[in-house]
This record gives structure tokens, sequence and C-alpha cells, in this order.
């Protein structure tokens, strides 16, 4: 199996050399779903995974817009049409200084899998651009978002291709998207989605992602017994993701520790209470500052510079910042601490050495893919309101999704549990997700 495995990879590698974020997530997945898919004569032979590793089409653009002082500014952009066998292509917009091809590639790659496991019909993709949001002013921002969709709207659709929020966009970033797409397609359609409730959003999309990976962190808990009340939790990051993380595991009566962003982490030995976590919403989503202020409003609390939170003993882990950011080291002292749970809000946050040593520890651990589907579980859910031109409400929104996460749970113990009894969610979701995608795949002929 090793062979067939190193084989597939080394060809993957030959047409994807220098996109090491694509061939990690590649990796990840191989190792689970060839050894099913040569256990199963119904995928044996059709060369479905290589199909998969290959995007349908890939789109990159130039993007031209003005600053504040009148320079002409070049950014690259980028859109990632992975896969559309059971739906439109679906997936977030990155705007970072790091977003490259690889880093977009390997997002899009597991959208697929983690857009099937939520049930919903939407393929996968992913796109963004190289700009830096960090210290442009509110024009600059318009403009670029207008500058990104005066190229992107000719590739997307509600039927083609339905982007959405990730890191550095956000609902304001969607507003002056959407606002030029309507400007220049003349038609109103739920082509986005994260939109601002007055214009066809979805309630519980904001919170969709981070309350999901909590609704999952207490599925695992709960094939323990155990439940996330009074527990101590360490999550990571500060944007989207990790404020409505705090929010829930407050909600459900744990303790929060920890916030960070990419300056460093905040500890907070008292706990995040939810007037604290108000402060950070303001500070994150309006003042747009760094997390380090934390400690000028709350000096008990400390900041550490330039590390992750992951030395803070704590029982649940929550990874809600970007890839990569919790390797080998840093697993062996959560485990070392006594960490039982790790639930990853963000996307492939863990490094494989990581993975191999919570699965190694067998504690409960979650991939992205899993566990953080509940953004685009309710962003599925707001294509759906848009169709029908109706809004659901939020516990009707908030039921739905605890419902598609307890499915994604199920999902993952009926393909991940292994003879002893330990649950390896990594293979569950990973050939649950492949599953659907594949059926889909032959149900269409080699197109
Ligand atoms: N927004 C959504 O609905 C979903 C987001 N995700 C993933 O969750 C993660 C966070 O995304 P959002 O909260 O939406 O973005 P955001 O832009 O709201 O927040 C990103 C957070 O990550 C931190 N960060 C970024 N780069 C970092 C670095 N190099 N080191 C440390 N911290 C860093 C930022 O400071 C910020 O706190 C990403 O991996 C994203 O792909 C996954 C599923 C859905
Ligand atoms: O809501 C969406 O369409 C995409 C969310 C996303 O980018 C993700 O799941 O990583």
């Amino acid at each position: 199996m090793k062979n067939i495995i190193d084989g597939f990879l080394a060809l993957v590698k030959q047409r994807n050399d220098h996109e090491p974020e694509f061939m990690q997530a590649v990796e990840e997945l191989a190792e689970n779903v060839i050894p099913f898919i040569v256990e199963n004569e119904r995928y044996y032979g059709k060369n479905l995974l290589l199909r998969m590793v290959e995007p349908e089409r890939v789109l990159i653009f130039r993007i031209t817009w003005v600053d504040d002082n009148g320079e002409i500014q070049v950014n690259r952009g980028y859109r990632i049409q992975m896969n559309s066998a059971i739906g439109p292509y679906k997936g977030g917009l990155r705007f970072h200084p790091s977003v490259n091809l690889s880093i977009l590639k390997f997002l899009a790659f597991e959208q697929v899998f983690k857009n099937s496991l939520t049930s919903l019909p939407m393929g996968g993709g992913k796109g963004g651009s190289d700009f830096n949001p960090k210290g442009k002013s509110e024009g600059e921002i318009m403009r670029f978002c207008q500058a990104f969709m005066s190229e992107m709207y000719r590739h997307i659709g509600p039927s083609t291709d339905v982007p959405a929020g990730d890191i550095g966009v956000g609902a304001r970033e969607i507003g002056y998207m959407l606002g030029m797409y309507k400007k220049l397609k003349n038609e109103f359609t739920g082509v986005l989605t994260g939109k601002g409730l007055s214009y066809g959003g979805s309630l519980i999309r904001p919170e969709a992602t981070g309350y999901g990976a909590v609704y999952f962190a207490q599925k695992m808990l709960e094939t323990k017994k155990d439940t996330i009340f009074g527990k101590n939790v360490v999550i990571s990051g500060s944007g989207n993701v990790a404020q409505f993380a705090v929010e829930k595991a407050l909600h459900l009566g744990a303790k929060v520790l920890t916030l960070s962003d990419s300056s460093g982490y905040v500890y907070d030995a008292d706990g995040i209470d939810e007037e604290k976590l108000a402060f950070v919403m303001k500070l994150k989503n309006e003042k747009r500052g760094r997390i380090s202020e934390y400690i000028e409003t709350y000096p008990k609390a400390t900041f550490v510079k330039g590390k992750t939170p992951w030395g803070i003993k704590c029982d649940i882990a929550l990874p809600c910042a970007t890839q990569n950011e919790l390797n080998g080291d840093d697993a062996n002292i959560l485990l070392g601490n006594g960490c039982i749970c790790v639930a990853e809000g963000a996307n492939m946050p863990s490094t494989l050495k990581a993975v191999e040593a919570f699965q190694k520890a067998k504690i409960l651990y979650a991939p992205g893919k899993a566990s953080n589907a509940g953004g685009v579980a309710v962003s599925g859910l707001e294509m759906t309101q848009n169709s029908l031109r109706y809004q659901w409400t939020r516990e009707e929104v908030d039921n739905k999704l605890k419902n598609i996460m307890s499915d994604i749970h199920k999902s993952c113990l009926k393909y991940g549990t292994c003879d002893d009894g330990y649950v390896d969610y990594v293979k569950g979701a990973n050939i649950a997700g492949f599953v659907k995608v594949a059926d889909a795949m032959l149900a269409q002929g080699v197109v």
C-alpha cells in the first residue's frame, strides 16, 4: 500500500512542485483515501483521486487600483475552481500578503471534501489576493474590492461559483464586492455569501464557523461521556472564527484563557469573559488594532510577543488562526499538559507531525474539514434562503447548523471508527467527503 501511495504522491508532486501546502493537504487525504479505493471495486481503477487533485480551472488575474497617495498599485488575484461534481464552486476569498497558488490550492482542495461533508449541494473553490488590508484606509479597501470584482465577476454566478469570506475578507469586503458585481451585471443574486443582513445575508453566518467548531468539540466529548462545561480552553487567532468560538465556549460554561494574532498571544488566567470578548470584537472589527492592546485594558493578563499559545495548560485547544500554526513540538507540549481534545477552527492549522502526535496519543482530534464546516454550511443555507427569497430566524439557522455538525460527526464515526474503538476523525472525514464527490463524478462520466 505504501508503494501505491508514494507513487501517487510522486506523480502529483511532479505536476505541483514548489506547492508545499497543497502537497501537505493531498498527502493527508491520500493516506486514507487510497487504501479505501483499493478495497472498493466501485472506485478502483478510475483515477478518481488523480482527477480530484487537478483543479477544473485556475484563474489568475491582474488587479490594479489607486491608493490614497494617487499611486497605482498592482496585486495578483486568484480563483481556483477545484471541483463542481456536487454543485457550484463554493469557498472563501482570502486577502493576505502570504496568498499564493499553493495556499489557495490547498484551501480549495480541502473545501471540496468539507463541502461534501455538509451534505449540501456545493462544489469546492477558493480564491483571493496577495493584497494586504493591514493599515489600508476605508477608501483603499473599497477601491481594491471593486477592482478585484471588476475581473472576477466574469467567472462567478449564483449557479456557477459563489465566493465568501476568509482571512482578511469579512462583511465589509463582501458588501463592496457585491455592490460592484450588481453594478456590472445589473442583477441582484446570491452570488456571494456572508452578506449583511439588510441585503440577503443569513442570520448566524458570522457566528457559524466558531459555533460549529465548538458544537463539533462537544459531539467528540460526548463520545467519552464528557462535556465542555468547566473546561479550560486555549484558542488561537482573534478574527471571525476565534471570536465566535470564544462566545460559544462561554455559553457552554467553559473558561477561555488565550487569544492571539500574528504579533503574539494574550493569556488571561481569570478567563476571557463576555465583556472582555466584546472589547476584543471592537478592537479587531472596528479599531482594527493588535491583540497586544488587550493588556492595556486588562493589565492582569499577559502578552507574549511572537509566540503561539500552545504552551498554556488546557483541556481543549481550538486553533482558529491560520495554516501550520501548531507543529509537532506544540502538539507534544499540549499532550504533556493533559489536553484531551483539539478541534480545528482554522484550515490545516496542525502540521502533519502534530496530527501524528495527536493520533498516536489517541486524543479527540478533529481536522478543520470536519470541525470548521459550519461556516460553509451556513453559507449553503444563505444560498437556499436567497433562492427562496426568504429569511429564516436565528433559532432556525442555529438548529440547522447544530444538526449539520452532528451529521458530520456521525459520518466521521461511520468511516473513522477503528477496531479498538478509537475514532480517527481524519480518516472518517476524508473518506466520507470523498465518497459523495466520487459517486457524483462516476455518475457524470469522464468530463
Ligand atoms: N471565516 C470563515 O467562515 C471560515 C474560516 N476558516 C479558517 O479560519 C481561519 C481564520 O479565519 P477568519 O477568522 O475568518 O479570518 P480573520 O481575518 O477574521 O482572522 C484571522 C485571524 O488569524 C490571525 N492570523 C493570520 N495570520 C496569522 C499568522 N501568520 N500567525 C498568527 N495569526 C495569524 C489574524 O491575526 C486573525 O486573528 C483561517 O484558517 C480560515 O481559512 C475556516 C472555515 C470558515
Ligand atoms: O462560506 C464559504 O463559502 C466558505 C468558507 C470557507 O472559506 C471555508 O470553509 O474555509
